[in-house]
């Protein structure tokens, strides 16, 4: 749908303000100061209650314009991050003089002023950080799409604290040191995305795939040093990432997003109906468009970007994304709000499904049955993980590259028995945010009884069916419930510490202190926490170390055996990471 209006019909748009990095009270700065990485910070936990209970009062018009970002936020690893490029001693020197001198930028960092640049570093996000120096005064630039070394021009938006976030404007002189991966379309025309330089996704594209992966690890790396609070001798060298099978094609859910129909729209739609302003219009010669837009955020923008394909989904979804598009544009004045599409990549529904009585079969499957798109919430979908079969509602939790599954399930498989290891093998396993059930189901070969626990009641109805589908109704339960409801009925099935392991695999705000304390009371043999942030699992991993360490005095204890991230998200910054927690002295 397309519409026309005349030029003062609706106001510009405006930049979204980040209140994420609006400026700290003085008792935040403090904090904060105490927060940039160091291994002498609080206890994170504590961080924030400190936070949350900071005086109200004198000063509150400044503190209210100061909010420094909660702890584990993109705000907070950006602001790490801009402490380590300008370096620690010169923030905390700033920090230490009290005067707020660290959110006054340096002069000629007016706002939209437009300014040239050389590059120094690349956030965990993936975003560039060039350093701005005035009066002995340094200062860090934020800018996307732009890579070390890279001479860029910028326009300034706004001032945080001690760094300024900017617009890319244009890359005056490129640097290949990260560039030329195949999503690099200078130097591969017909690869990666046409999108890249807009869309808010994918920010590491032009990235060779093997730095993507050394990114990431350096990004495990720096989350435990920044956020677990541990010595370094506690924490083990970060081992490399392991590599997506697919690359690209693999992403198995996308949900494209539109708006409605503005009200300034219908409502000169209405007034042309009516033929009220026929005089008005015939004056008017300037016009505006108006257009239905489906797809993804703008990076750093408001609005949506119109997506038609996205070389990250797999090909039956973007096969699908023309139709759908279609749709909602042929529907879109039936929209009171805006929406979001959900497709996912499943499976046909087997026929018949398999049951209890007759469970999946991976040797009568046939692997390559072309699969189909789901645009249903409600509706069943169906996955493959090496010899089981999963199925679960579209709109649902499911991880989205199905291309790692293996290795992952494997992996956490062999965290569990490490080949060779004369240690006690558990022969029970708590699957905690299972979900559907992925790791109980694939693991469920090497043990006698599982057990698993999901706050979702459509996930654990997924679990039970896909137990059920895969012949394993006998050896497992699945309760619905917060993660740590799972410790009080443990006992009474069977399950003892002393010869059970635990995977952990919570949302992204990480597990709650309930869980942490019950999982120490129950002292499995071993646990593998999974997890799409490393950030809050540093923080997790890190107190659980340190808490086991005060409880076993001296007769037990947790070691972080071993720490590395999977690339689910290939393309973008984001990281699976999987932390391995072993029991060391007397159960
Ligand atoms: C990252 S998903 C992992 C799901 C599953 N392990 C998988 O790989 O498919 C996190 C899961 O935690 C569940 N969840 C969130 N908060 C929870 C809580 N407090 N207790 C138990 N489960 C929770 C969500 O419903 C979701 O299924």
């Amino acid at each position: 749908m397309s519409v026309t209006a005349s030029p003062t019909a609706t106001p510009p748009p405006k930049r979204v303000r980040n209140d994420a990095l609006i400026a700290p009270t003085d008792e935040e700065a403090a904090l904060n100061a105490a927060s940039a990485p160091s291994s002498s910070n609080p206890a994170p936990r504590q961080q924030q209650q400190r936070k949350n209970n900071a005086p109200q009062g004198k000063g509150k018009r400044k503190r209210n314009r100061r909010i420094l970002p909660d702890p584990y936020s993109p705000g907070d690893i950006l602001y790490h991050d801009v402490v380590d490029f300008l370096g620690k001693e010169y923030t905390d020197a700033v920090l230490a003089k009290g005067d707020d001198s660290e959110w006054d930028a340096p002069e000629g960092l007016e706002r939209f002023a437009e300014i040239e640049l050389t590059v120094g570093a690349m956030t965990v996000s993936g975003e560039s950080l060039s350093l701005y120096e005035k009066d002995g005064k340094k200062w860090a630039i934020v800018v996307p799409f732009a890579h070390p070394k890279d001479k860029i021009r910028a326009k300034l938006i706004q001032n945080q604290r001690f760094h300024t976030t900017a617009d890319l404007v244009e890359i005056v002189e490129y640097c290949d040191d990260l560039r030329g991966g195949e999503g690099d379309r200078r130097k591969n025309p017909e690869a990666g995305c046409k999108y890249f330089g807009e869309c808010g996704g994918c920010q590491l594209q032009p990235v060779p795939y093997a730095i993507q992966l050394k990114h990431k690890q350096r990004t495990v790396d720096l989350a435990y040093k920044r956020y677990a609070n541990l010595d370094a001798s506690k924490v083990p060298e970060i081992l490399p990432t392991i590599a997506s099978p697919k690359q690209w094609a693999y992403r198995t859910k996308i949900t494209p997003h539109f708006d409605a129909v503005p009200k300034w729209v219908k409502a000169q739609e209405a007034a042309q109906q009516a033929g009220a302003d026929a005089e008005a219009e015939s004056t008017n010669t300037e016009q505006r468009t108006w257009t239905c837009k489906i797809g993804f955020d703008r990076k750093g923008m408001p609005g949506v970007l119109d997506i038609e394909e996205c070389p990250i989904a797999t090909d039956v979804l973007n096969a699908k994304m023309g139709p759908e598009r279609q749709r909602i544009k042929e529907t879109i004045s039936t929209f009171k709000r805006g929406a979001t599409l959900l497709l996912r990549d499943s499976l046909p529904a087997p026929d018949p499904v398999p049951s209890k009585e007759q469970p999946f079969d991976v040797k009568t499957f046939d692997a390559s049955t072309p699969h189909i798109a789901v645009t249903n919430h409600k509706e069943a979908v169906y996955e493959k993980v090496g010899d089981y079969l999963f199925s679960f509602s579209a709109g649902s939790f499911f991880q989205n590259n199905n291309s790692i599954l293996i290795p992952l399930t494997d992996y956490v498989k062999e965290a569990i028995f490490p080949p060779g290891s004369t240690a006690k093998r558990p022969t029970h396993l708590v699957d905690t945010y299972c979900g559907s059930g992925l790791f109980g189901i694939t693991l469920s070969s090497e043990f006698e009884r599982i057990a698993g626990v999901d706050v979702s009641p459509e996930g654990i109805a997924a679990a039970g069916k896909n137990a059920g589908m895969n012949g394993l109704l006998d050896k497992t339960t699945w309760l619905c419930g917060k993660a740590e409801d799972i410790f009080g009925g443990l006992a009474e099935k069977g399950f003892g510490g002393d010869h059970s392991c635990i995977v952990i695999d919570p949302p992204r705000k990480g597990c709650d202190t309930p869980f942490l304390e019950q999982f120490l009371n129950f002292k499995p043999l071993t646990a593998v926490y999974v997890s799409c942030n490393v950030h809050t699992q540093a923080r997790d991993i890190g107190w659980l170390i340190s808490e086991s360490e005060v409880r076993g005095a001296g007769k037990w204890r947790y070691e972080l055996e071993s720490l590395r991230g999977f690339d689910l998200f290939p393309q973008t910054a984001h990281v699976e990471s999987v932390g391995v927690l072993r029991l060391v002295g007397t159960n």
